[in-house]
């Protein structure tokens, strides 16, 4: 099957330097590919580039065959890019099902004043999202935790009630930063599986993680980055066999080293 996300070329520099330099790489529906690096390696420069948050300086970003470089994410949200961020981002003091609920918002348009005079289009509205997000609870585990404050969930179920807000909108293209950052091996194994079930139903995965474990388990294809350029991409076993790829992590141990004295 051809590629839904295409990454070509793509750079930014941040005051002369460049964070990223010319990276290019595909994700096909159904696949996961992951974006490793040492630290500063251009992973986060990289996502949000892709994502809308930063605008490119070169190359293109193209979504389902449409340039969609620059985008605004709530724009490309409704052609089908959906993202997690590596700091959680949800409500604590709203409900489960408040926080997934939320996640339906960018579908809206226009609806500010039938919200206002409570129309039933709105109302409609409300109960499509209410029961859309229930179906997402139900998939990612939380059905039972649907009243709760967010506030009071363990770290791993935040983590998933984020991907199950990420996939209100059914994206084509699901991007996760850090989905494992905090969790225990137990909790990062339900992340696992998760990300494994999302991509057998045919949405194509980006995910940028530092728990190399997860990574070489569930990744189709690994794309490594090392000050900002790309220098080995591939499957699990051939990256982690590649010379440079191991350099880049003893380089940066080394820097680490000496940089702590
Ligand atoms: N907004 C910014 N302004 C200036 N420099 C930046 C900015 N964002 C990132 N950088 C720099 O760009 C480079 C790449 O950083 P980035 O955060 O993308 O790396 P990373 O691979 O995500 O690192 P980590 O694994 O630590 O999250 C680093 O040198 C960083 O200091």
């Amino acid at each position: 099957m051809s590629e839904l996300l295409s990454i070509e070329g793509l750079g930014i520099s941040f005051g002369g330097v460049k964070a990223v330099h010319d990276v290019s790489f595909k994700v096909k529906p159904g696949e996961i590919v992951s974006v490793i690096g040492p630290n500063g390696a251009g992973k986060t420069t990289l996502f949000n580039m892709i994502s809308g948050i930063y605008r490119p300086e070169t190359g293109r970003v193209v979504l389902n065959g449409e340039d969609v470089t620059g985008m605004e994410p709530h724009l490309l949200a409704r052609r089908g890019m959906s993202r997690t961020f590596q700091n959680l981002q949800i409500f604590q003091s709203m409900t489960v099902l408040e926080n997934a609920i939320t996640g339906y918002h960018l579908q809206e348009s226009g609806s500010v004043l039938a919200d206002l005079f409570n129309l039933p289009a709105s109302r409609r509205r409300a109960r499509e999202a209410e029961a859309g997000a229930r179906r997402l609870l139900e998939r990612v585990g939380l059905e039972r935790a649907a009243e709760r404050e967010a506030g009071n969930l363990s770290y791993g179920s935040l983590k998933r009630l984020e991907i199950a807000r990420a996939l209100a909108l059914g994206p084509k293209v699901l991007l996760l930063d850090e989905p494992a950052a905090g969790c225990n091996a137990v909790e990062t194994e339900e992340i696992d599986h998760l990300i494994a079930e999302v991509a057998a139903s045919g949405v194509a995965i980006l995910l940028v993680e530092h728990d190399m474990k997860m990574v070489m388990r569930i990744s189709n294809h690994i794309v490594v980055l090392d000050h900002g350029e790309k220098i080995a991409e591939g499957d699990p076993a051939t990256v982690s066999r590649n010379p440079a790829v191991i350099a880049a992590y003893l380089g940066a141990e080394a820097e680490a080293e000496h940089a702590d004295g």
